[in-house]
């Protein structure tokens, strides 16, 4: 039988923990073939960005072209965008096509990769049109215009009135108890806690955690389930790399294979 195809539209991350890399191995420990449309290259490692070379939207979008007019995709993710024109290049994909959307605005090394006009294309033309956005509370406090003070479960309810679903992630290495907050499309607010990895080696959480969402959505998954499947999915990675000493700066979360009956 076939295997789900899964795009994702993203940039690169050469130390190999975020972006594409991490979604299609993502991708490829769930079982699902992935596809890429890259939309910037960076030179990058667990330290710090170096170097951005954008792509242009007409080659992004002849990669999604390619791509979407060859093989039977059933999901899409998005992560770093890079440009305004890109954001248009996301905004404009198949509308039935599901779209879960990382709004990348700035790494966990501190890079911004999002200047104000990207905000805004995000704003509106990216989220009416996806599926289900997965900002964490800085990233989502940006989108929504919010202030400090404001809740978390307020911030996420701006961005549903812009039109996707939402999953609000929370994760932080010092507590027992990460709580990601779920607005699903009736606006209904899920709060689903689980138990904390203590580990800082989580560079790539975020983009690890949107493509194994993407996968269990497009399994049929209602969106509380597939979030409770995505973190236990980024959880075990953690788990998996938490005593891992690679690289000078942030370390990794694993994208290693293991096989389930391997796992210890
Ligand atoms: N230490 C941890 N233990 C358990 N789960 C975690 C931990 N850190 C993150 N997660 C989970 O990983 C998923 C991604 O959340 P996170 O808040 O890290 O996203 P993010 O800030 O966008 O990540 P990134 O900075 O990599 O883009 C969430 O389900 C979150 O609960
Ligand atoms: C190409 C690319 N995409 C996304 C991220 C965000 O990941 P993180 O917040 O873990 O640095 C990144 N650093 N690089």
């Amino acid at each position: 039988m076939n295997p789900l195809v899964a795009l994702t539209v993203a940039g690169t991350d050469s130390g190999g923990a975020a972006g594409v890399a991490a979604d299609l191995a993502t991708f490829a420990a769930l079982g699902a073939h992935g596809t890429c449309a890259v939309t910037a290259v960076t030179a990058q490692d667990t330290t710090g960005v170096r170097a951005v070379v954008q792509l242009s939207a007409d080659h992004v979008q002849a990669q999604v072209d390619a791509v979407l007019n060859d093989l039977p995709v059933a999901v899409a993710k998005a992560g770093m965008l890079g440009a305004v024109a890109v954001a248009g290049v996301v905004a404009d994909l198949p509308p039935g096509l599901p779209l879960v959307v990382d709004p990348v605005l700035r790494t966990s090394s501190g890079a911004v990769l999002a200047d104000d006009a990207l905000v805004t294309a995000y704003r509106d033309h990216v989220l009416p049109r996806c599926t289900v956005v997965t900002p964490n509370l800085a990233e989502a406090r940006r989108l929504a215009g919010a202030g400090s003070e404001e809740p978390p479960v307020d911030v996420a309810l701006a961005l549903h009135a812009l039109g996707p679903a939402v999953v609000l992630t929370g994760g932080d290495p010092e507590a027992d108890w990460c709580r990601d907050l779920v607005v699903d499309d009736r606006g209904r607010a899920h709060v689903l806690e689980h138990a904390g990895v203590p580990t800082t080696n989580d560079h790539g959480t975020g983009c690890t955690f949107s493509a194994a969402l993407a996968v269990h959505l497009a399994r049929g998954e209602p969106l509380p389930t597939a979030t409770r499947a995505a973190q236990a999915f980024v959880a075990a990675a953690l788990r998996r790399s938490a005593g891992w000493r690679l690289g000078r700066g942030r370390g990794l979360v694993a994208h290693t294979f293991v096989p389930p009956t391997q796992e210890v």
